[in-house]
């Protein structure tokens, strides 16, 4: 049963994406999300809102994802579940200009302000004047890993190449980290690269183009990267922008839609697993895992899935992605 005195984190893995379907390994390869991963999406706002219903609590009042396509799709999925538009403002460090998403105090106990998530002024710029909007903090420090040279080849093949014992450290242990991706070369789009059909012909985005944002403000990115680098780029990200933001605004909730490796390391951070643990942790696509943390010290109370049959037998078939079990 949950606490309605704590702080939940709403937390879940972007829907399937495309290289997902594909058992091809994505990283910081820009892929969308398949039909599969929209309506993964649409489920997970289905079960948050009816956790939020039955337990008397308001949707989340503020959003958090990655720099990548896959996570920005399913939170609008998300949103559009829940009626709401999306303000976003991309968060290159660990600092954020937060008036200007002009978030007020909403009173979070008023059950009728369910849908009110903000008072903020409507959005007339893309023609939803009758939706409340809903604050997105877009971060490359949600990311998933960069999974180097291993990424837009196929893991059947990598788990060949490298062997079961070195192919599951890398993908699952806390210093695994795959051989560095050369940037330089075919592992990136040129700056008029337009990709195959897909838009990434397996393929990272031109930094410049991408990330010009993050490179002015002088963040430094990855070319490969363990769950430990990953760890050390999400904490301060948390505990400067997410938590913060909670406290100063008494928020009781927030909605973080990310990646594999990025929804292990929060979850990591947030229940104190040990790095000899953390391996066998897997992330489904698109089920939100609900984090109670105490308000004002976010120290971990609790956490559940809000599906966790499904839950399960999904964190077992990625566990298993590259072996002919799982074709
Ligand atoms: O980046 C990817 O390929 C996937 O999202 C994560 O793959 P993994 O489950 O093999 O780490």
């Amino acid at each position: 049963m949950s606490d309605s005195n704590t702080f939940k984190v709403f937390i879940l893995r972007h829907g399937q994406s495309e290289l997902n379907h594909e058992n091809i390994f994505c990283g910081w390869i820009d892929a969308k999300l398949t039909e599969k991963g929209k309506l993964q999406a649409d489920n997970s706002a289905s079960l948050i809102q009816q956790y939020c219903n039955d337990n008397n609590q308001s949707l989340p009042q503020i959003g958090y994802c990655s720099r990548l396509i896959r996570t920005q799709q399913t939170i609008q999925e998300i949103l559009n579940q829940w009626n709401l538009t999306e303000a976003v403002q991309v968060v290159t460090g660990i600092e954020c200009q937060y008036n200007d998403l002009n978030i007020t105090n909403n009173d979070n106990n008023d059950k009728d302000n369910n849908d009110d998530i903000n008072n903020n002024k409507k959005n007339s710029s893309n023609g939803n004047d009758d939706k409340k909007i809903m604050p997105i903090l877009q971060t490359w420090r949600l990311n998933e890993r960069h999974y180097g040279s291993w990424q837009g080849q196929r893991k059947p093949q990598v788990l060949e190449e490298y062997g079961e014992k070195q192919y599951m450290y890398i993908r699952r242990g806390y210093n695994g980290k795959p051989p560095m991706a050369d940037l330089d070369r075919e592992m990136v789009q040129e700056i008029n690269d337009k990709g195959s059909s897909t838009g990434y012909d397996f393929k990272e985005p031109n930094r410049h183009l991408k990330y010009g944002l993050e490179e002015k403000s002088g963040e430094i990115l990855p070319n490969s990267e363990s769950l430990a680098d990953v760890v050390k780029r999400v904490e301060p990200f948390l505990e400067n922008v997410v938590f913060r933001i909670a406290n100063e605004n008494n928020q009781d909730s927030c909605l973080i839609v990310a990646h594999g490796s990025s929804v292990r390391s929060i979850l990591k951070l947030l229940q104190g697993i040990p790095d000899d643990e953390i391996k066998d942790v897997d992330i489904p696509n698109g089920i939100p895992l609900v984090i109670e943390l105490e308000k004002k010290t976010f120290k971990f109370v609790n956490k559940f899935y809000l599906d966790p049959e499904n839950a399960k037998i999904n964190a077992q078939k990625v566990r298993d992605e590259g072996f002919a079990s799982n074709p």
